[in-house]
């Protein structure tokens, strides 16, 4: 027995799971938010609406999104009627792009994580990859371990179709990962191409409007593994814990269906309260080992939602202005990328550290929270341990 207790601590890490390499992609086609209107009404031919042309206009002007990045181009929806029309039956073409584009996208992203990680690919031990779309079997990460030249010995996990909180999801099954087999290198994907949500318009369904104006299509690559090694694998954030909390009786507040017309999309007017309503309970849970209670003393990393939810959030917590820096520029530079949105946040949190001479890739600061949110609703929470720059 006592050998068996030793050559179980043998197995495990010494220390905490370590963000060690993040990379970032998106498709090339670059929406501006401002004519963006003009594009969606004329390419679903839809100028006939006046009105709600301009009501889209105003939701486009609401959101704070400046620019977005997608896959779908007026080339290809000129060819795809059903896509462009409300809800017509159109579920396999747009599976034929995404089962395609998902893992050549993430495949961008994974190529640049490895790059800064500075290891051989071949010393990756594990793959997660999360998708909101691109069902197929095999999956996105076969394809993907084929595409990068992965050994095959690697353990894969493939999550798809749950949105926005799954960046922070893959990070809290890296953390178990890589702290409980030791020299485990673990490659995570989040890779968002949100063809499976476009439709055309329809007056009486403001929420997939809302949809159309927010979502857009990118893909987030992070390396995980515990106990780097010195002057090769440089560490840029520890995980010291993660925890999920699903909100009861919150079924409706976001949430979609897969149909034979694509992914539906709903969410509750007050999804911005329900949210900002239920982090504090996180937050204390998650900070209670520390000691920490004021939430200006952490660097914060949140998947932004919307606008209003940043706002609400902001004013709950009585965060002071510029928390949630990193979050707001995300989603007014790149819209909502869905799981790989936080991670963006992430990225965008430890390189505005190094520029601006922060003294830790924590925007200055020891202890940090990442929070996302999706369909549940079920709220991810991290704390991050940052390193000195
Ligand atoms: C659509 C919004 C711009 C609305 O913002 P505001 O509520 O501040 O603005 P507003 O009150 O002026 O609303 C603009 C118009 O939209 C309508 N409207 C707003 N919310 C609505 C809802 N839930 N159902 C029906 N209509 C709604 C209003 O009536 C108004 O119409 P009128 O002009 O006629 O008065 C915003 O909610 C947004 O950016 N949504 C993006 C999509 C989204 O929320 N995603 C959730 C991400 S959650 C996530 O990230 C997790 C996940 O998805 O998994």
């Amino acid at each position: 027995m006592a050998a068996i207790h030793a050559s179980r601590k043998t197995t495990r890490s010494e220390g905490p799971a370590t963000i060690m390499a993040i990379g970032t992609a998106n498709p090339p086609n670059l929406y501006e938010q401002s004519s963006y209107a003009d594009f969606y009404f004329r390419v679903t031919n839809s100028e006939h609406m006046q009105e709600l042309k301009q009501k889209f206009q105003r939701i486009c002007d609401r959101t704070m999104i400046k620019r977005r990045y997608m896959l779908l181009t007026e080339e290809i929806l000129r060819e795809k009627p059903g896509m462009c029309s409300y809800m017509g039956t159109s579920f396999d073409e747009r599976q034929d792009i995404v089962v395609e584009e998902v893992p050549r996208l993430a495949k961008e992203a994974a190529a640049k994580a490895i790059k800064e990680w500075g290891r051989d690919k071949s010393e990756i031990t594990h793959l997660l990859f999360c998708s909101t779309s691109g069902i197929d079997m095999p999956g996105a990460d076969y394809r993907l371990i084929k595409l990068l030249g992965l050994p095959l010995t690697v353990n894969r996990i493939m999550l798809y179709s749950q949105a926005c909180h799954m960046g922070a999801q893959m990070l809290r099954i890296a953390k178990d990962i890589a702290e409980n087999n030791r020299d485990a290198r673990v490659l995570l994907v989040a890779c968002e191409v949100n063809t499976l949500i476009f439709r055309g318009p329809d007056e009486r369904d403001i929420q997939s409007l809302a949809g159309q104006v927010a979502f857009a299509d990118g893909a987030a690559a992070v390396i995980v593994g515990a106990d780097p090694i010195q002057g090769v694998e440089k560490p840029i954030f520890e995980i010291m814990s993660a925890a999920e909390v699903t909100v009861p009786e919150s079924d409706m507040a976001v949430g979609g269906q897969l149909k034979q017309v694509g992914l539906t999309f709903h969410f509750m007017r007050q999804l911005p309260m329900l949210i900002a309503n239920n982090l504090e309970n996180c937050l204390q849970e998650a900070f209670k080992p520390l000691g920490i209670t004021d939430w200006n003393e952490v660097f914060w990393v949140s998947h932004p939602g919307n606008w209003g939810i940043m706002d609400a959030i902001e004013a709950k917590l009585a965060l002071q202005k510029g928390k949630l820096r990193s979050s707001r520029h995300v989603f007014s530079e790149y819209g909502n990328m869905m799981g790989a949105t936080v991670l963006f946040v992430m990225d965008d949190v430890r390189k505005r550290s190094t520029v601006e001479e922060r003294t830790t890739t924590g925007d200055g600061l020891e202890w940090g929270f990442l929070c996302a949110f999706g369909p549940g609703l079920s709220i991810e929470t991290l704390v991050l341990h940052s390193v000195p720059l």
